[in-house]
């Protein structure tokens, strides 16, 4: 039988790769007529993809009807930002399209192309789709809450009633009813983009292009954002919950990081509180100082995956040689007793060890979606992107967070933050999400059991997967 291809193009950037290959992982598995092409665009010097992409492909896991194509990358390119990168890989995707569509046609065998599923920030390719004559949807790798604010403002500011850039707005306590989140949420909690003049281009083409697409597929479970979900259902959007989508287990892991699981197997049960801040957070020297004291002051156990902040003209931390290079002095040895400093962290590991029993995290959606599934509850500390929201629905809508911070940002581009967060914030944050009993854990675990049944058979996101491919491939 001739299978229906999926051509999936993922935005550069480790968080929305990954989610999206695992999504055409689990699509194929879900439906053996579907066969999927990934077409990857890669940021320059990026090699934390290079790795991923080795590590599965070369899995005796990797699915039969599954195809990764590396798009040439422009190493000398100075573009930083995803919606830049993903412009700048609009002809090379039109070729490899063009390439792929030849090849099927010389071969009747080979998969007759059904649909693109393209990522939120590349839904300048669905032109591509719309001339080839085929759907396309998006891949949405945040939440529906998130998803739901977008639209929601985008109408607001195309009908004149709401400008949220004005110089005051962030700081005026101003508090706006969205539907996709119950609560009102303050003004200071929205993401920078909808803030600040210079991104208000890249919103209306971000808004425009999700528009365009046929559905929306999402990176949640009904159950976890339940208000979010209905709401956008009722409205005129698509909508195909199908997570949580994380990237699999056996992930190959480096040295250091088969030194950092068998730390972690010495500790006791809960004991361990992991800081990571994704894979472009990163702080200043004044900043790292205050989480050192905190840490030290608390007394916790920790394992801190703390990044070198990128060399001049890039957007990347690297990792230390030496981490003690970043630290106040004496620290290392003065908490050797109780904690690790690493660089990348085998994240999903970490978080599914049953040593660890708390997550201080900057609130990207797919660490949001890990921790959840992991039943580890989070100590919000958003930096950027639309990290403040999510911080705001895990805090305040979900109650399935505590609070280091819901508002808090860094903008590197422009050297701005909203200050040094202070040791004594951090340590309040540290203490009260490693608390062994408490409402937030018990709803996080409870959660957790949730995400797991959402994709069995018969869970919701198994049936929106099937209502998926009835609806947008009408196979
Ligand atoms: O040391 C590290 C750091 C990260 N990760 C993994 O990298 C991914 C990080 O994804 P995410 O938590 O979503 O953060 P970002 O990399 O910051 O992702 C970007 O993309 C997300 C999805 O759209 C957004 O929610 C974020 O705000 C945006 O910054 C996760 O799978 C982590 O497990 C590691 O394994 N080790």
């Amino acid at each position: 039988m001739t299978k229906s291809g999926l051509v999936f193009i993922p935005a550069p950037g480790i968080g929305h790769l990954v989610s999206t290959v695992e999504f055409a992982k689990l699509l194929i598995n879900h439906d053996h007529r579907l066969s999927i092409t990934v077409f990857v665009i890669k940021a320059p010097r990026a090699t934390n993809v290079d790795a991923y992409i080795h590590s599965l492909t070369s899995s005796p896991n990797f699915p039969k009807h599954l195809q990764i194509i590396h798009l040439p990358t422009d190493e000398s390119q100075s573009a930083q930002y995803l919606h830049e990168l993903t412009q700048n890989s609009i002809p090379l995707v039109r070729q490899a399209v063009s390439d792929l569509v030849q090849q099927s046609r010389s071969d009747p065998d080979s998969p007759q192309l059904a649909a693109f599923v393209v990522d939120m920030f590349c839904t300048a390719m669905i032109d591509i789709a719309d001339g080839l004559g085929v759907p396309s949807v998006v891949f949405y790798t945040s939440g529906a809450a998130f998803l739901g604010l977008m639209l929601h403002l985008h109408q607001l500011r195309e009908q004149g009633t709401l400008d949220t850039t004005s110089r005051d707005f962030k700081d005026s306590g101003t508090e706006l009813t969205i539907p996709s989140f119950a609560n009102p949420v303050p003004a200071n909690a929205l993401p920078t983009v909808v803030l600040e003049k210079q991104w208000e281009g890249f919103v209306d083409e971000y808004v425009k292009g999700l528009r365009k697409a046929k559905g929306i597929i999402v990176n949640t479970f009904e159950e976890l954002e339940p208000h979010a979900v209905h709401s956008l259902s009722e409205g005129d959007t698509r909508l195909y919950p199908v997570g949580p989508i994380l990237s699999a287990k056996d992930d190959e892991t480096s040295q250091q990081g088969w030194d950092t699981m068998e730390w972690l197997d010495d500790q006791p049960e809960s004991s361990v509180l992991f800081l990571c801040f994704g894979s472009v957070g990163y702080f200043g020297e004044d900043q790292v100082r205050e989480i050192a004291m905190a840490l030290e002051n608390s007394g916790v156990r920790f394992l801190w995956s703390l990044r070198k902040p990128p060399p001049e003209g890039s957007r990347r931390p690297t990792d230390y040689s030496d981490p003690a290079e970043g630290l106040p002095e004496g620290f290392l040895d003065r908490t050797a007793s109780i904690g690790r400093v690493i660089g990348w962290a085998p994240q999903k590991q970490v978080l599914a060890h049953k040593a660890v029993g708390g997550f201080v995290s900057h609130c990207g959606w797919n660490s949001i979606l890990e921790s959840v599934y992991f039943g580890v509850p989070i100590a919000t500390w958003p930096l950027y992107a639309e990290q403040q929201p999510n911080a705001f629905e895990l805090v305040r809508e979900l109650k399935m967070a505590v609070e280091i911070s819901v508002e808090y940002r860094i903008d590197h581009k422009n050297g701005s933050n909203s200050g040094v967060m202070s040791r004594e914030r951090i340590e309040k944050g540290i203490k009260e999400v490693m608390e062994r009993e408490s409402e937030t854990r018990t709803k996080v675990k409870q959660m957790s059991e949730m995400s797991r049944k959402a994709l069995m058979e018969g869970g919701s996101s198994y049936s929106n997967m099937d209502r998926f491919i009835d609806e947008v491939l009408n196979i």
